[in-house]
């Protein structure tokens, strides 16, 4: 059956901030206590969305979440007015306080693994949100999540949200960052690559930084989405590349369709992997980038394989790169000759992304992929799609609420939480999504 790809993308929260949440990822690490600017953030997602609408590619957009997280706060012992619980915390904890002020449900690749109808065993699509195990300022995303996904994806027929796995480390689990589906026309039958970091008593994991995807999820998320277990591959991530900053599969490799672009050291066993995708995948192609032309740190630093491979009607690809891999030389002269060798990559678009690169975020962890056929297309609540109209909305409604700046100390400010609050009332009437936050309930 005839499918598109629709890119979902995360809009940034009014509480984005930088607060080094995050190790293992060297961009939250370093950026730590920097002063963000929201409103700049958010218009930045926003102009992503809207030029690859305007380019044709369907887009839709993910609300933020509810932050500062009162309920979890009360969760932890704090109590008195919603204002006092968070002076409580402020003043206990500002990293406690920043925790739960994160915006990081921004980067929606994380929010879910994602199985398309043409894979999955009961012809339905499916969702399993992730419960982010790993971070406890991201492990908090998960019941909301769910309830965004399932005011976007109601129609129970058509589509299954599943909620997380339990949160323990065994099962940690982040969503799409960590999968990729290979194979030829989005509405058939795809092989899901499912890329984990460690096993569960196994002794090949990294020694410096966190492995946050367990095999054992991985497992469990494929059973949940019914993929069918003749379209599936476990493999293992490199854990060398883990301890230089490749917190996610997304970080070092990103495919669509038949291409699969990544650095020579992405996977363990990579070239065993290439050969049961050569031999499962229809016109199977690796673009593997040699360390040599870019090192894993480079890979790192301009988040080059954090990009979007997009398909045109004609079968070429467009990759959506962040402004850091343009501002690299060697990074730069690579792309250069990518677009010149026989490939279906035929056009390079670059966005600035600074707000969100800044805690780690490229343009490949700002969206989710699902596949959808017309018919699933016109199920999802049509308040989230993209347009002129929905474009304007939101950049009025971002111009209204959100500050041009925030520090750690700005988060204890009571006024803070009402803003937030009015603007998220403001914005679920928006897109018709009823109400999702606990502020709501
Ligand atoms: N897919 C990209 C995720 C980036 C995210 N960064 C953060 O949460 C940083 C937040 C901070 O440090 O303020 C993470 O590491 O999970």
């Amino acid at each position: 059956m005839k499918a598109r790809e629709v890119n979902f993308d995360g809009l940034v929260g009014l509480t984005h901030h930088y607060a080094g949440l995050s190790f293992g990822n060297e961009a939250s690490t370093k950026h730590r206590h920097r002063v963000s600017n929201p409103k700049l953030a958010a218009k930045q997602g926003l102009l992503k969305m809207k030029a690859l609408a305007d380019a044709g590619f369907p887009q839709a957009v993910i609300p933020p979440q509810e932050r500062p997280n009162v309920q979890v706060l009360r969760q932890l012992g704090f109590s008195g007015s919603d204002e006092q619980v968070v002076e409580k915390a402020a003043a206990h904890s500002p990293h406690l306080l920043s925790a739960v002020s994160s915006a990081s449900s921004m980067w929606v690749a994380n929010a879910a693994t994602v199985c398309p109808s043409a894979d999955a065993l009961d012809g339905r699509v499916h969702l399993t949100v992730a419960n982010l195990n790993n971070k406890f300022h991201r492990a908090i995303e998960a019941p909301t999540t769910e309830a965004v996904l399932k005011a976007i994806f109601r129609d129970e027929h058509k589509f299954a949200v599943h909620p997380a796995l339990p949160q323990v480390a065994m099962l940690g689990d982040e969503g799409a960052a960590n999968h990729n589906r290979l194979g030829g026309e989005y509405g058939e039958q795809g092989i899901q690559l499912f890329v984990y970091g460690r096993e569960e008593g196994g002794n090949t994991a990294p020694g410096r930084y966190p492995a946050r995807q367990t095999l054992e999820a991985s497992q469990a998320v494929a059973r949940l989405n019914q993929v069918c277990p003749r379209q599936v591959i476990f493999a293992q991530q490199n854990p060398a590349v883990i301890d230089q900053g490749v917190f996610h599969n997304d970080v070092i490799a990103v495919s669509n369709r038949q291409v699969l672009f990544c650095h020579e050291q992405a996977f363990l066993h990579q070239q065993a992997l290439f050969s049961q995708l050569r031999a499962r995948v229809p016109g199977f192609m690796a673009l593997e980038v040699p360390d040599a032309e870019v090192s894993v740190s480079d890979a790192v630093e301009t988040y080059l394989f954090n990009s979007q491979l997009l398909s045109r009607e004609d079968g070429s690809m467009v990759l959506i790169l962040p402004q850091e891999s343009r501002e690299h030389p060697g990074v730069w002269r690579y792309l250069t000759t990518l677009l010149e060798q026989d490939n279906p990559i035929s056009e390079i678009k670059v966005f600035d992304l600074r707000e969100s690169m800044s805690n780690g975020g490229g343009p490949a962890c700002l969206r989710l992929r699902v596949v959808l056929t017309d018919d699933e297309a016109r199920a999802v609540n049509p308040a989230v799609m993209m347009n002129d109209v929905l474009f304007r909305a939101l950049n009025d409604w971002i111009e209204r609420y959100y500050r041009d700046r925030l520090t750690q100390a700005d988060l204890a400010d009571p006024m803070l939480l009402r803003e937030s609050r009015e603007a998220l009332d403001t914005l679920t009437k928006m897109l018709r999504l009823g109400s999702v936050y606990p502020f709501q309930q």
